[in-house]
C-alpha cells in the first residue's frame, strides 16, 4: 500500500539528511506506528508519502502509483485514497460539526443525497451523533479531534495518516481516539500514525517503525515505543 524504496529527503544544501536511504514497505490493511525522537523524519514521510514534497532520490510507492512519476494533474486522485488527521484538528471554525465533514464530500462533487446519508453515518461510526449542529469551539478536544476523524474517513480512503492525533489529549480521551482508530483500521483501513504517545504504543501493540536521524533503526509487529 505504502512503499519506500532508499527514500532520501534532503531539504537544504548542507543539511543533513531528514529521512537517509529509507526502505519500508507497509500493506494494505494494517496498523503502524511511526516513532522516534523529534525531527527523525517521521512528519517528513507522511509528507513524502502524500506528495506534499518531492523525496531527493529514491521511489516512493502510495497505492500502486509512483508518487515521484505522477503528473500534477494526478495528485487529486491520490490525495482522494489518503485521509490525513493533525494533531491540531484544523477544523473549520465558523462551520458546524456537519458542515465540516459534509465539505469534504463536497469539494470531490459529491451528490447531494450521497452527502445527506453519508454524513450522519460517519458522525455515528465516530460518536458525535447529536452533535451535528455545534461548532468546533462548543467541543471538547478529544470530540474535535473525531469530527477531524470522520473528516477524513468520510470518502472511506484507503489510507489514513495520523501526525500526532492524540498529541493534544488527556489520556483517557486519547484512548477513545485510539479505539476509533482501531474500528477504522478493522474496516481494512491502512493506518500510519506518528507519535511521541508511549503509552498508547505500549496499549496497542501495532507494528512499530522507529527512526533515528532519518534512519530506520526498528521495525518490530507488536512492539513497544522504547527499545527493549
Ligand atoms: N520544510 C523544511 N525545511 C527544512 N528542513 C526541514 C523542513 N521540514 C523538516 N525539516 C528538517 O528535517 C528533519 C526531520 O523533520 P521532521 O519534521 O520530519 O521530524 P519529526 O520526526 O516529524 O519531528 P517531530 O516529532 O518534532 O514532529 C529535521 O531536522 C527538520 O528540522
Amino acid at each position: 500500500m505504502i512503499t519506500f524504496e532508499r527514500v532520501s529527503k534532503v531539504y537544504g544544501a548542507g543539511q543533513r539528511p531528514a529521512l537517509s536511504e529509507l526502505t519500508l514497505q507497509i500493506d494494505k490493511g494494517e496498523f503502524v506506528f511511526l516513532v522516534g525522537p523529534s525531527g527523525s523524519g517521521k512528519s517528513t514521510f507522511l509528507r513524502l508519502a502524500l506528495k506534499e514534497d518531492r523525496a531527493s532520490s529514491g521511489t516512493v510507492t502510495v497505492a500502486g502509483r509512483d508518487v515521484g512519476r505522477l503528473r500534477s494533474w494526478k495528485v487529486p486522485a491520490l490525495r482522494r485514497q489518503i485521509g490525513v488527521v493533525f494533531q491540531d484538528f484544523r477544523l473549520l471554525h465558523d462551520k458546524s460539526v456537519y458542515e465540516n465533514v459534509a465539505f469534504a464530500l463536497q469539494v470531490l462533487g459529491k451528490p447531494r443525497h450521497v452527502v445527506a446519508q453519508t454524513v450522519p453515518e460517519v458522525l455515528q461510526l465516530v460518536g458525535l451523533a447529536g452533535k451535528e449542529k455545534r461548532r468546533p469551539h462548543e467541543l471538547s478536544g478529544g470530540e474535535q479531534q473525531r469530527v477531524a476523524i470522520a473528516r477524513a474517513f468520510v470518502n472511506r480512503p484507503s489510507i489514513l495518516l495520523a501526525d500526532e492525533p492524540t498529541g493534544n489529549l488527556d489520556p483517557t480521551t486519547s484512548v477513545g481516539i485510539m479505539k476509533l482508530l482501531d474500528r477504522i483500521n478493522r474496516t481494512g483501513t491502512t493506518i500510519v500514525m506518528a507519535t511521541h504517545d508511549d503509552d498508547i504504543v505500549d496499549q496497542m501493540r501495532k507494528r512499530v517503525v522507529e527512526l533515528v536521524d532519518g534512519r530506520l533503526v526498528r521495525d518490530e509487529d507488536r512492539g513497544v515505543y522504547g527499545s527493549r
